[in-house]
């Protein structure tokens, strides 16, 4: 069955990005879809005789080595054997120069920061609207020849080989990184390369990437089977959901569990919004009792996130084996709505970065797990599932929804995971959220939440000497939630929710606004 289901790379055209460590590696795939053109990115490790699909372009990244170091990454030659065009940036380029001749080392200065580029060949493809406008340098490195068979098409006040064509076949070179936005015209190169130069078609956009799912998905499940999928209300699993919908109707089973550490009156109105508004029949499983005793008595941050997600994959084992498919099998997939962030992560060639935190994942955590997974999401970036939301029917609300992560408030109820604590949290985000929402400001913000902090600090209420916990609201703006910042309200606004918070929620004497960023600090408190 599984080896007549179509990936999505067989598809689309696909550009390959083959990744060398640089922090900017994503941005080149980001940058292509945006134009429409399908892109993948695989470790610069991999084997070409192995890639599970024949791209129409190869994208060599940069990356924190040096070529010419014991022990650098190099790309396999046989991607000069696949014929299609192949473009080097940065430490891509300094690879392509050091199989054509070894003409790289260390400049004498490192070149961080704009550059104007120079356009010295105008014929070629690869720079046209690009002349005379400002590049992203961030290299110490540098060619110090022509690489046999190549030619100076660019150059820049420090860099006489800022790009670099071959005479006769279609590889090039580039310095600088277009990737950044702040390469003003760096779009444009990329969309040279991937459209005028690779002929890749730009037909990469969400209304055919759900007809491709849908039928992926019908041929990987086949015509009886059922399925089983985690639907947490979160826009993620939410569209995953209405995918497999369309996909299979009433052979796919939305499960939500209430782990009792949900938001206030989150469990009712995900249930309202997904069976009334979406007509996916979802089936709440009340495991809060489960999750609470679990957490009894534990209070490292890591272990909590740990037993969270065990316990998911145990309720969503069990409820497998309650549903009984009509063709007299057994439930065999789980859906997860994971998504491509997760996927770089794990296949990067820096290999999994170092663990910060365990992110639930309700795959993730189980070796021994019998169920397969499906993941309808894990070629997209969180803005793209979106606007797939949007396209399928999604309300704007739920498709504009705050991330909520698995583990719910027994991350944000720092220390011991208690029924109490969890009451006071939720109170407290309860209030925080209904008063963003009041002020206009829900959208400006990415992720707003209170977490409890087990203190105790002394205050005066109504004469009265109190020795009560703290509470700590955190919201930030971000894109990509790998680094964030602080959000800034009016004193007026938090003046207001402390004022509530204080007086509404028992068990609080004092409310804090975290001003750190992330890096240093992280999203979550845990
Ligand atoms: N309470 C829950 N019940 C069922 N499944 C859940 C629950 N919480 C999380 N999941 C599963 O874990 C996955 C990861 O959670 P995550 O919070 O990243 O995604 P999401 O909830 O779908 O979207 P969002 O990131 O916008 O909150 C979800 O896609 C869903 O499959
Ligand atoms: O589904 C999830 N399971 C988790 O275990 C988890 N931990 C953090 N998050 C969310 O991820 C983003 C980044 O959070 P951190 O800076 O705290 O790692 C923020 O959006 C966090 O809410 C999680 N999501
Ligand atoms: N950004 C890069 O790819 C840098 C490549 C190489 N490490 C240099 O310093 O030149
Ligand atoms: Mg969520």
């Amino acid at each position: 069955m599984t080896a007549e289901v179509e990936q999505v790379s067989e598809v689309f055209n696909t550009i390959l990005v083959l990744d060398f460590g640089s922090q900017y590696s994503h941005l080149i795939i980001r940058r292509l879809r945006e134009f429409n053109v399908y892109a993948e990115m695989l470790p610069c490790t991999q084997k070409i005789s192995e890639l599970p699909f024949k791209p129409v372009g190869v994208i060599l990244s940069g990356g924190p080595f040096s070529v010419y170091e014991e022990g650098a990454p190099h790309v396999d030659h046989d991607v000069f054997k696949l014929g299609v065009p192949i473009l080097g940036i940065c430490y891509g380029m300094q690879e392509l120069a050091w199989i054509n001749g070894k003409g790289v080392g260390r400049g004498e200065k490192r070149e961080y920061g704009p550059a104007t580029l120079t356009v010295e060949d105008s014929t070629c493809p690869l720079f046209e609207g690009v002349d005379h406008s400002q590049v992203w340098m961030s290299h110490h490195d540098k060619l110090h020849a022509l690489p046999t068979g190549f030619k100076t098409v660019a150059i820049s006040g420090n860099s006489p080989f800022a790009g670099i064509a071959h005479t006769e076949k279609d590889i090039f070179g580039i310095q600088f990184h277009p990737e950044v936005t702040h390469s003003l015209q760096g779009k444009t190169l990329l969309k040279n390369f991937a459209v005028k130069i690779c002929k890749a078609t730009q037909n990469w956009t969400m209304e055919n990437f759900i007809d491709t799912e849908i039928k992926r998905i019908r041929a990987l499940v086949g015509p009886s089977a059922e399925v089983i999928g985690a639907v947490s209300g979160g826009v993620d699993s939410t569209v995953g959901a209405k995918i497999m919908k369309e996909a299979i109707g009433d052979r796919f089973h939305a499960i939500y569990v209430d782990n009792g550490l949900m938001r206030k009156n989150e469990t009712v109105q995900v249930k309202q919004t997904l069976d009334e508004g979406l007509g996916i029949n979802l089936t709440v499983v009340d495991a809060s009792k489960q999750f609470l005793d679990n957490l009894k008595g534990i209070t490292d941050p890591e272990k909590k996130r740990k037993i969270i997600g065990n316990t998911f994959i145990h309720v969503f084992e069990k409820v497998a084996t309650e549903i009984k498919p009509k063709d007299g099998s057994e439930i065999e997939y789980l859906l997860q709505g994971t998504l491509y962030p997760d996927v770089i992560e794990s296949i990067s060639f820096k290999g999994p970065s170092q663990t910060i935190k365990t992110h639930h994942n309700v795959g993730g955590l189980l070796e021994d797990m019998k169920l397969k997974l499906i993941e309808p999401l894990r070629e997209l970036f969180k803005d793209e599932v979106r606007h797939l939301g949007q396209i399928m029917g999604i309300p704007e609300d739920l498709v504009w929804r705050h991330p909520f992560p698995g583990p719910g408030i027994g991350i944000r109820v720092l220390g011991e995971v208690t029924p109490e604590q969890v009451k006071i949290a939720r109170e407290a985000d309860y209030i925080f959220i209904e008063e963003i929402k009041k002020a206009g400001l829900y959208r400006s913000i990415s992720q707003a939440f209170a977490a409890l902090l087990p203190v105790k600090s002394v205050g005066v209420m109504g004469d009265q000497r109190t020795y009560e916990q703290v509470i700590a609201l955190r919201a930030i703006e971000t894109t990509d939630f790998m680094t964030a910042d602080w959000f800034v309200f009016e004193a007026k606004f938090l003046k207001n929710v402390a004022s509530r918070i204080v007086n509404e929620v028992d068990g609080v004497a004092r409310v804090t606004y975290d001003i750190t960023s992330k890096p240093p600090a992280t999203v979550e408190w845990e």
